[in-house]
């Protein structure tokens, strides 16, 4: 399937337009097709799910829309404006949350803060203290990294990665290492502050129901070549419950498609 231009049907501007982009590695041992002619548009505002099996290439595209990596054809637009590298607009959150072992909560998010030169250090102390308090971590601002547990260490690098005001945030499986009760809580969060922030989100996943709870386009990927399988919009009202039966329902036929996808790969 085609991938859909979303701005065509919603009006809204496109934020990030992905054209033609592929990408293959090599190695020693062997060639990697990881992005074959993969087109997008995401809106702006718009929380955009990848999913797909292992190797499909979700890390790779996501890391070329954060101009980490750059690709051997096709390009990224952000506003309009083709990505060259990386910059503060476009920011990434990792699973593992990379916080700097050396600082407190209050540090880290301090240091997110150095992308804005703009800024008195006044004024980014106030700021690191607003997101703290956003994702519920007043209390922890100096904790030491190693006080916090894995879901605390993500909301800190949450709030290192909004600090800065980025217009898009890039998040690789932010919660794949968390247990689940720590996930849910944190849907809840992340719908709330999207939902406040409306930041553009692009957001990888394996977990297709997490995908559901937070999209408002889930999009499947195929490997081998990496490419787009098919586009599904969820139209379920917001906030979203992860365990809800209609949310269940959106779930299974993604991953119906999923599986699909894997059954492909493995009978070539
Ligand atoms: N730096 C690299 N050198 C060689 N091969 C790479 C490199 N980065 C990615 N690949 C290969 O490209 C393909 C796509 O990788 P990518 O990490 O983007 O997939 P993914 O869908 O994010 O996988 P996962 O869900 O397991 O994280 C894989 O086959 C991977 O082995």
């Amino acid at each position: 399937m085609e991938a859909l231009d979303r701005n065509a049907m919603t009006g809204r501007p496109a934020k990030l337009i992905i054209e033609g982009v592929s990408k293959r590695f090599i190695s020693s041992r062997a060639m990697v097709q990881a992005l074959d002619n993969v087109s997008l548009t995401i809106a702006d505002g718009e929380f955009v799910c990848l999913v797909g099996p292992s190797g499909c290439g979700k890390s790779t595209l996501l890391d070329i829309i954060a101009g980490l990596t750059k690709p051997d054809a096709g390009r990224v637009l952000a506003d309009g404006r083709t990505v060259a590298g990386p910059g503060r607009e476009r920011l990434v959150m990792f699973q593992e949350s990379a916080l700097f072992p050396w600082l407190d909560a209050f540090g880290n998010v301090m240091f997110g803060l150095k992308l804005r030169p703009d800024l008195t250090n006044a004024q980014r102390k106030e700021i690191a203290r607003h997101f703290l308090n956003l994702v519920g971590l007043s209390k922890f601002e100096h904790a030491q990294v190693h006080e916090l547990s894995g879901g605390m260490k993500q909301r800190v690098a949450l709030a290192r990665a909004l600090a800065p005001d980025p217009h898009v945030l890039l998040m690789d499986e932010p919660f794949g290492a968390l247990d689940a009760m720590t996930r849910d809580q944190l849907y809840d969060d992340i719908q709330q502050i999207w939902m406040e922030s409306r930041k553009t989100i692009v957001f990888v996943t394996h977990n297709v129901r997490e995908a559901v709870c937070l999209g408002d386009r889930v999009v499947l990927m195929s490997p081998s070549p990496g490419r787009i399988q098919q586009i599904f919009d969820v139209p379920l009202p917001r906030p979203r419950d992860i365990n809800s039966p209609e949310l269940a329902g959106y779930a299974s036929k993604i991953a119906a498609a999923l599986k699909g996808t894997l059954t492909e790969a493995f009978s070539e």
